[in-house]
C-alpha cells in the first residue's frame, strides 16, 4: 500500500480571564487536542481518548461542523475526512476545549479546501465561532494574549515578556460555559466598569514588571465575572487560601470555571504544586507550562492510527 499524506493539527489548550480579564486575556497551556486527517469517501472520527468517546464519530463531530462551516463561508466544498482525536484537555472545566476543537476544525478547513487563511483572518474565524477571542486566541497564537474584538475586527496582542508557572486546580465536576455565563449581568453601571476596567489594566502592567504581590491583588478584584461565578464553584475560596498558603501569588477562576488557576513566580510551579497537593484533596493539581507556539500544523507519511 503506498503510504499517503496525513494532516496533522496540534492546539494547545488555554486559561481565560486570568481574573479581571474578561473575555479578552488568556493564556496557552501545554496541554493538547491532537488530531490526523486524510481525505477518504465518507466522514469517520476515531476517538482515542477515554474523555472523547461520547463525541459523534461522523460529521456531526463539532470539530467537523465547524470545518464544513469554515469552508461554506468561503463558498467551498469540505471533503470528507477519515481522522483520528485526541485529546488532554479536560472537557467543560474551563481550560479552552471548545476553542481548541474549534481552531482545529478551521486548521482542517483551510487545509483541505485551500482556503490560504491568513492569521489574521482565522483570528476572527475561531472568535466568531467562540464569541470572544481570549481561549480560542491563546489557543491559535501561544503565549499570554490580549484579544479584543469591535465589530467584526478582531485584534490580539502575544504578550511575551509576561513568565509566570500555572497551576491548575481541576475538579471531577464539568461546568458549561454556557451555564456559567448565565448567572452574569446583563448590564454594569458606569462607575464599576470603570473599576472593573482598571484592575483589568493594573493586572496586565503589575505582570509585566513582575510585581507579583500586586498582580494577585488585581487578580483577586476582578468586578466583572468571579463574584457573580463563585456561587457555581463553592470550593474557591477553599482552593485560593491553600494556594496562597502554599506560595501562588495569584488565583482566579479559568475562563468559566470550574477549574481554578494558581499563578506562581518563574520557577517555583514544581515546588508551589507539590505543597498544594498535599493540602488540597479530591481535585487533579496540575504543574503546567506556558505553550508559546499556539497551534502546529505538518504533513506526515501515514503512522499505524490511520
Ligand atoms: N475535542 C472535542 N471534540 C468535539 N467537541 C468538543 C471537543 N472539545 C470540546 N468540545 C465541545 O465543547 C464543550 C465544552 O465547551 P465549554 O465552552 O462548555 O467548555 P470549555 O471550552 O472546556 O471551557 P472554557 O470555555 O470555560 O475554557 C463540550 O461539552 C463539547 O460539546
Ligand atoms: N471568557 C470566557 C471564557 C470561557 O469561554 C468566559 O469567562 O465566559
Amino acid at each position: 500500500m503506498m503510504p499517503r499524506q496525513v494532516f496533522v493539527v496540534k492546539v494547545p489548550a488555554s486559561s481565560a480571564n486570568l481574573g479581571p480579564g474578561f473575555d479578552s486575556l488568556a493564556v496557552a497551556l501545554n496541554l493538547y487536542l491532537e488530531l490526523e486527517a486524510f481525505r477518504s469517501d465518507q466522514w469517520e472520527v476515531e476517538l482515542l481518548s477515554p474523555s472523547l468517546m461520547d463525541f459523534p464519530r461522523d460529521e456531526k463531530n463539532y470539530i467537523c461542523q465547524v470545518a464544513l462551516q469554515t469552508a461554506s463561508l468561503y463558498k467551498q466544498k469540505m471533503p470528507p475526512l477519515r481522522m483520528t482525536v485526541k485529546s488532554e484537555i479536560p472537557l467543560a472545566r474551563g481550560l479552552g476545549s471548545s476553542a481548541a476543537a474549534i481552531v482545529a476544525g478551521v486548521e482542517l478547513a483551510n487545509e483541505f479546501c485551500g482556503l490560504q487563511l491568513s492569521e489574521r483572518e482565522k483570528l476572527a474565524i475561531v472568535t466568531e465561532f467562540e464569541g470572544h477571542p481570549d481561549n480560542a486566541g491563546a489557543s491559535l497564537f501561544g503565549g499570554v494574549v490580549v484579544g479584543s474584538q469591535i465589530g467584526t475586527e478582531v485584534d490580539l496582542t502575544v504578550l511575551d515578556q509576561i513568565q509566570f508557572d500555572p497551576i491548575l486546580v481541576v475538579p471531577q465536576e464539568e461546568l458549561l460555559t454556557e451555564i456559567s455565563r448565565d448567572v452574569l449581568p446583563q448590564d454594569v453601571k458606569f462607575s464599576r466598569s470603570v473599576q472593573a476596567s482598571a484592575v483589568a489594566n493594573q493586572l496586565l502592567a503589575s505582570l509585566m514588571v513582575q510585581n507579583w504581590k500586586l498582580a494577585g491583588k488585581m487578580m483577586a478584584a476582578d468586578l466583572f465575572h468571579q463574584p457573580y461565578r463563585k456561587e457555581l464553584v463553592p470550593f474557591f475560596d477553599d482552593v485560593r487560601e491553600k494556594a496562597i498558603q502554599s506560595g501562588a501569588f495569584g488565583v482566579a477562576l479559568s475562563g468559566a470555571g470550574p477549574s481554578i488557576l494558581c499563578l506562581t513566580e518563574p520557577g517555583n510551579g514544581d515546588q508551589v504544586a507539590e505543597k498544594m497537593k498535599q493540602c488540597i484533596n479530591g481535585m487533579e493539581i496540575m504543574n503546567l507550562t506556558i505553550d508559546w507556539t499556539g497551534c502546529r500544523t505538518s504533513m506526515k507519511k501515514s503512522g499505524f492510527a490511520l
